[in-house]
């Protein structure tokens, strides 16, 4: 079984990432894919991160419905910062008889030469890549790799830091979550 590993930060979740998730699920040869909550990104600062287990709660509420997509806690008791190549190494352990496969969006692509052991991602699974919008081409120096492959899903222009911003102003920004993720925020308050 072929798994996608979607690994974000969530903070929180929102339609962005259920479209292009849900996209590589249905459109790629991966059988399912798997929303990994980072506790923390060696790149991030931490201080405006949610609780793990609130934001692995909107992640689970947000894939519940959806067969192939699935929420993943594996970071949690890992060491932080989560450095992705330990977390490919003990998933590995943990599901020999799976094959995982990274996905990124295509800026995160120009970064990619800086992750600890890229190399040995590259040499042990492949990495799906999808469009961003961005000022200039992108150009990387994985460009023709052979274990990079795109895909053609929808370019989508949301991110969790315009939903905090924006619910913290007081507006509206319903629509850009998913039903259950909003009605658990509101609940909780969240980034008010
Ligand atoms: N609108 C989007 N379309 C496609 N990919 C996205 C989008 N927003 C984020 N991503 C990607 O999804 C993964 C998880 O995202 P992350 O949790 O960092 O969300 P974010 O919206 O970028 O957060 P923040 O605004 O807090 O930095 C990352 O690989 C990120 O590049
Ligand atoms: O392993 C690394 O060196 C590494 C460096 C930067 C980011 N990552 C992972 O990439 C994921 C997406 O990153 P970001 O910055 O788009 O939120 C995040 O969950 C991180 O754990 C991993």
């Amino acid at each position: 079984m072929k798994i996608g590993l979607y690994f974000g930060s969530f903070n929180p979740i929102h339609i962005g990432h259920m479209v292009i998730g849900n996209h590589i699920a249905e459109y790629s040869n991966l059988d399912e894919v798997w929303f990994v909550v980072t506790p923390h990104n060696p790149f991030k600062e931490k201080k405006t991160l949610l609780a793990n287990h609130h934001r692995l709660e909107m992640v689970y509420r947000a894939t519940e419905p959806y067969d192939k997509l699935q929420a993943c806690n594996i970071e949690f008791n890992l060491p932080q910062p989560n450095y992705t190549i330990n977390t490919l190494v003990h998933l590995q352990e943990k599901y020999p008889n799976k094959e995982f496969c990274l996905i990124m969006g295509e800026d995160n692509l120009k970064s990619f030469h800086k992750w600890k052991n890229h190399q040995l991602i590259l040499e042990n699974h492949f990495v799906y890549v999808y469009p961003r919008i961005s000022e200039n081409v992108i150009e990387t120096p994985f460009d023709g790799h052979e274990k990079i492959i795109h895909i053609n899903a929808p370019i989508m222009q949301l991110s969790s830091s315009f939903i905090r911003k924006s619910i913290a102003a007081g507006k509206n920004i319903q629509p850009m979550l998913p039903e259950h993720v909003w009605e658990y925020m509101d609940e909780m308050n969240f980034y008010r």
